[in-house]
């Protein structure tokens, strides 16, 4: 037997609406919730199958339109149960209507790696096998999904596409509450499992890489014949076993980050419901029966739960169920396919199949792209046994002629069989976060389109290069950190005052030996510079002096070189008037001179006021003293004031950047910021050597 669909003029079109490069990728598992999906459901009323039954009585079911169907009631004859669903297929409609109306449109969630289920449902002999597996002449949606799934992978594995595609089946059925292998009969009774994600997996069930049609029949059909068929009143081949048959669509991307997707397809011909006193089910049958019902009831159940918005679904009472949780109210694209039939007698299960048809189509599914990273991008790296040895031993694991010739990888990299061990070790054994960090940049490349050698992934000798180098790197930066750890310490030592100065001029640097008080944090290297400054201008002027004033919260450096903390006597700056003196000319000269850049450099000056000071000048001239400072538009008194008064913070102590006037830390509580101007220049003019 041939399962060969005849034509499939869609396909054309759908393979190339799904490969072009707008895919939606959807992320799973990364914060954003999936879109919602309802459950879509179509209905498909088979035709008479005797024109006995046919020119005897009327069909119980009539179309309203491509949606929409009545169906007789026969309580009330004036009237008719109307549905709507999402689509409705008529006695006369062709497989390929059915397919291209309801299955084909959802293929393509596969290759965005999501899941997708399409559900044969309605009572026995209503016509579900037929529309799922047709027969040679009218193939059904299983051949033709197939086919169409193939084209696409094809497609999608092109030369230069970024995608590998490949396409594996598996297919199982469930017998009175069992899962069985048909690719592998004799595996026995499976278990269904849940991952962590919640897809739904099976252990050890068979799965068979299919690359082209004939691949797909070769392992399809035998396994069909496993497959539990019985005779029954109402249908010589009753499935009495729900089959599904699983393709699993596997995506590797080529490039970096190389991700992996995989999209799942059940296509599920359910064993109908059978109605005991028309089947004349008896003893296997019956028993048959009542596991196919039972599993149907749950379906119900869980559809219900679902509806209702439960917080229990009852997916664990059944097989079927539970294999079904990822398209009923999971992660599936799902499309639920009620076969009816038009005969009197089938009247009770047309009902309650349209109405349970009518309850799925409110359940909704959360799908969602099965996206991760491919297991060797992230897997540590198998050493092979020449880079396990070490040099020595694999010199002599090396056979004489490989030896002399060299193979090109050791001529072309001369890392040593250690090194390359050490190197391999170390990615093996490197920090997650760090790999993690990688893969984040190896993603940012990919995002970015770079096509660049990836980080992960290069062949061994690249990788280890690599690897080398941010080893390199990150060696360097250490030596750096240490080298700069010595040259601070050096500045502090050159720093640490001179023992016979100390007899001589008491400074803040160097208090009385009697002080001692709490630890205080280390000075840290931003005060060097202007502490620099200070010892300069201290040697080369006696103009300031320290005066003893009062208590005061002091630093010592300690033996230990830190900071010793104390309140004692403080010291006040006394500035020599001739500095002072020297220092408001400067400051003169500044204010008439300076640029707005340069006036930014005092004290409460910032890039507005500079501005004003500078606008000033040109309107009026130039400034006679500094507390002209207040005539200036937009500068008031009160601002004047504060910029002459303001106490200046002692930045030092807590390492403020040179850049900071910390000569003002020099100054006391009378001190202003005038004098810390004052100092300014005046020291920048002392230390200048021009
Ligand atoms: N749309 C259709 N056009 C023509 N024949 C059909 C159609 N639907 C079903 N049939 C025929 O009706 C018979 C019963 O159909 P089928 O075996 O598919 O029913 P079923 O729902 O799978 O039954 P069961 O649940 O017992 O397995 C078959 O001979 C099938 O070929």
């Amino acid at each position: 037997m041939s399962l060969r669909a005849k034509t499939c003029p869609q396909r054309r079109e759908m393979a190339s609406a799904t490969s072009g490069p707008g895919r939606c990728v959807s992320k799973g598992g990364l914060g954003r919730r999936p879109p919602l999906a309802r459950v879509r459901v179509a209905v498909r009323l088979r035709p008479f199958m005797d024109g006995e039954t046919e020119a005897k009585e009327l069909p119980c079911v009539r179309a309203i339109d491509s949606c929409s169907l009545e169906v007789a009631n026969w309580k009330k004859y004036q009237e008719t149960l109307k549905y709507q669903f999402d689509a409705f297929y008529g006695e006369k409609s062709t497989q390929q209507e059915v397919y291209v109306g309801s299955v084909q449109p959802i293929l393509r969630h596969l290759l965005e790696g999501q899941n997708a289920s399409v559900l044969a449902y309605g009572p026995t002999g209503a016509g579900k096998t037929h529309t799922m597996l047709g027969s040679p002449e009218q193939p059904g949606v299983i051949p033709r999904a197939l086919m169409d799934l193939l084209q696409l992978a094809r497609e999608e594995s092109a030369e230069g596409r970024p995608w590998d595609v490949s396409v594996a089946m598996s297919y199982l059925e469930i017998y009175q509450e069992k899962v069985l292998d048909l690719l592998d009969p004799a595996s026995g009774d499976l278990v269904i499992r849940e991952d962590c994600r919640g897809n739904i997996l099976i252990p050890g069930l068979t799965q068979k890489p299919i690359t082209s049609f004939s691949d797909f029949e070769q392992h399809f059909l035998p396994a069909s014949r496993n497959r539990a068929v019985g005779a029954t009143r109402l249908n010589q081949r009753s499935s009495r076993s729900h089959a599904v048959l699983l393709v699993k669509v596997d995506q590797r991307e080529r490039l970096t980050p190389f991700r992996q997707r995989e999209g799942k397809l059940y296509l599920i011909d359910l064993a109908g419901s059978e109605d005991n006193r028309r089947t004349g089910n008896q003893g296997i049958r019956l028993k048959e029966s009542g596991a196919i019902n039972t599993s149907l009831f749950v379906l119900g159940k869980v559809v219900d739960a679902l509806n209702q918005g439960l917080p229990r679904i009852p997916y664990r009472d059944s097989k079927l169920t539970r294999l079904l949780q990822d398209s009923l109210g999971g992660s599936a694209h799902s499309i639920l396919i009620a076969n009816i039939a038009p005969e009197r007698r089938f009247y009770q299960d047309t009902i309650s199949a349209l109405n349970f048809t009518a309850r799925s189509k409110e359940v909704i599914n959360r799908p969602f792209t099965n996206e991760s990273l491919q297991p060797h991008a992230l897997a540590p790296v198998k050493l092979s046994q020449k880079e396990l040895l070490g040099p020595s031993e694999a010199k002599k694991a090396k056979g004489p002629e490989e030896e002399s010739t060299g193979s090109p990888e050791s001529t072309a990299a001369p890392a040593s069989a250690s090194q390359k061990l050490s190197l391999l070790q170390k990615l093996s054994n490197m920090d997650p976060a760090m790999l993690e960090n990688l893969l984040s940049m190896e993603r940012l490349l990919g995002s970015q389109g770079s096509q660049g050698t990836p980080l992960l992934n290069t062949p061994k000798r690249e990788r280890m290069v690599l690897i080398k180098t941010v080893e390199e790197k990150n060696l360097e930066i250490e030596r750096l950190k240490m080298k700069q750890k010595e040259l601070e310490a050096k500045v502090l030592a050159q720093e640490a005052p001179d023992p016979r100065e100390k007899e001589n001029t008491p400074t803040i640097l160097q208090p009385p030996a009697s002080y001692s008080g709490t630890v205080a944090k280390p000075l840290k290297k931003a005060v060097v510079m202007p502490l620099q400054r200070i010892q300069k201008q201290r040697e080369s002027s006696n103009k300031i002096h320290l005066l003893k004033k009062g208590p005061k919260r002091k630093l010592e450096p300690s033996p230990e070189s830190e900071a010793v903390e104390k309140d004692e006597d403080y010291w006040e700056v006394q500035i020599s008037p001739e500095l002072l003196a020297h220092g408001r000319k400067k400051l003169l000269d500044l204010l008439n001179e300076g640029s707005a850049r340069e006036l930014r450099s005092l004290q409460r000056i910032g890039q507005k006021k500079a501005q004003l000071i500078v606008g000033w000048r040109e309107l009026h001239g130039p400034f006679s003293e500094v507390e002209d400072l207040e005539q200036v538009e937009g500068i008031s008194g009160k601002q004047v004031e504060s910029f002459l008064k303001v106490r200046p913070p002692l930045p030092f102590l807590h390492g403020v950047p040179p850049s900071q006037p910390t000569l003002g830390c020099y100054a006391n509580a009378r001190s202003s910021s005038l004098q810390a101007n004052l100092l300014s220049l005046a020291a920048s003019q002392h230390s200048d050597p021009s």
